[in-house]
């Protein structure tokens, strides 16, 4: 379990003109990049963390895993304080960044893989049980005795996420897994993280610009913006109330007369560019008959198809409503 309570981090960045090493208050500008954030993720839970970029996403996971320390409020990862007792926190997490690896780079993977065995006194049985399971899953076979340096990028990030998992961490925190992967790698590794959870229980936080990601893996989002939490929804739920708004699509063959952003109430146009347009509606208070004849009176159209709402259109909403 994560528990997380008024955590709090602020970084101090000197301000131009500044030339002394010991800055006087005045001379510094502080980014509160994590702004009293309070959650709980329960073992078993796919969280996903999203927001845009500088939000608090990767602060927040590095204090998670103990990399940061706060500058106050409280972590516990299964009742252990991760910046007070990293050593002891690191043998019940595994992590992947993206962007960085946490295998040696000259020495061959299945090495890296041993020292990883060591440093986490992980059994033999459960050891080998994990490396065939990943290895053949992953289909690692062929690039397991080559050093990480000569492996592709995407190579390197399904061998990091063996060793996210080597030592059956209870939580593993994933921050933009399948950032610069290929569209079948991305498949591939979600589908090997959702097994695990679900076959595990393993708590998998995550955070990642393709919200395809979180749709998939995720059953519970927290959405972060300027460091602060601003939703915390079961992704169904979320659902539930966002589809209600759909997306009707046509190509505009003649205008009538200028068409208004917002039609009738629930009616909105998202978007008109030449002959395209989309309009948005919500399904419970409007019928497409109602809509067709609403659209009618402003132009004529054809090649017409209803969308649900994607989760990142969802998302944007989120964020654009907080703020109105
Ligand atoms: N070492 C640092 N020193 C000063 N400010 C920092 C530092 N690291 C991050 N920040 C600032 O803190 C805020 C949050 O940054 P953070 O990296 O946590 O955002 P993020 O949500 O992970 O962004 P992205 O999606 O771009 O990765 C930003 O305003 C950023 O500029």
């Amino acid at each position: 379990m994560v528990e997380v309570k008024d955590l709090y981090k602020e970084y101090s960045i000197k301000k131009r003109g500044a030339t002394h090493y010991f800055l006087k208050r005045s001379e510094r500008t502080i980014i509160k990049a994590v702004d009293h954030v309070s959650f709980i993720v329960n073992q078993g839970e796919a969280v996903g963390y999203v927001g845009p970029n500088g939000s608090g996403k990767s602060t927040t996971i590095k204090m998670l895993t103990g990399v940061l320390q706060p500058t106050s409020g409280e972590i516990r990862v299964n009742g252990i304080d991760p910046s007070k007792n990293r050593i002891e926190n690191n043998r019940n997490i595994g992590v992947v960044f993206g962007n960085r690896s946490q295998l040696w780079w000259d020495v061959p993977i299945i090495e890296s893989f041993g020292f990883l065995q060591k440093l986490y006194q992980i059994p033999d049985s459960i050891y080998k049980n994990n490396l065939e399971y990943f290895v053949d899953k992953l289909e690692l076979q062929n690039i397991i005795n080559r050093p990480e340096r000569q492996l592709s990028f995407g190579q390197r990030i399904r061998c990091n996420i063996v060793a996210a998992f080597l030592h059956n961490p209870a939580v593993v925190y994933l921050d933009e897994p399948t950032i610069g992967l290929d569209l079948e790698s991305k498949e591939r590794m979600r589908n090997i993280i959702n097994k695990i959870n679900k076959e595990r229980e393993t708590t998998i936080f995550i955070t990642s610009h393709d919200l395809l990601d979180i749709e998939l893996l995720c059953n519970r989002l927290l959405i972060i913006d300027n460091g602060k939490i601003i939703t915390d929804t079961d992704f169904d739920n979320m659902l539930k109330i966002y589809n209600r708004k759909q997306i009707f699509k046509c190509r505009v063959i003649d205008k009538l007369i200028d068409i208004p952003m917002n039609l009738k109430k629930d009616i909105k146009v998202r978007r008109l560019e030449g002959n395209h347009l989309e309009v948005e509606f919500d399904n419970q208070k409007i019928d497409i008959k109602e809509l067709l004849e609403e659209l009618s009176r402003y132009v004529s159209f054809s090649d017409v198809s209803i969308e649900s709402m994607s989760i990142e259109d969802i998302v944007k909403k989120i964020l654009i409503r907080k703020e109105q």
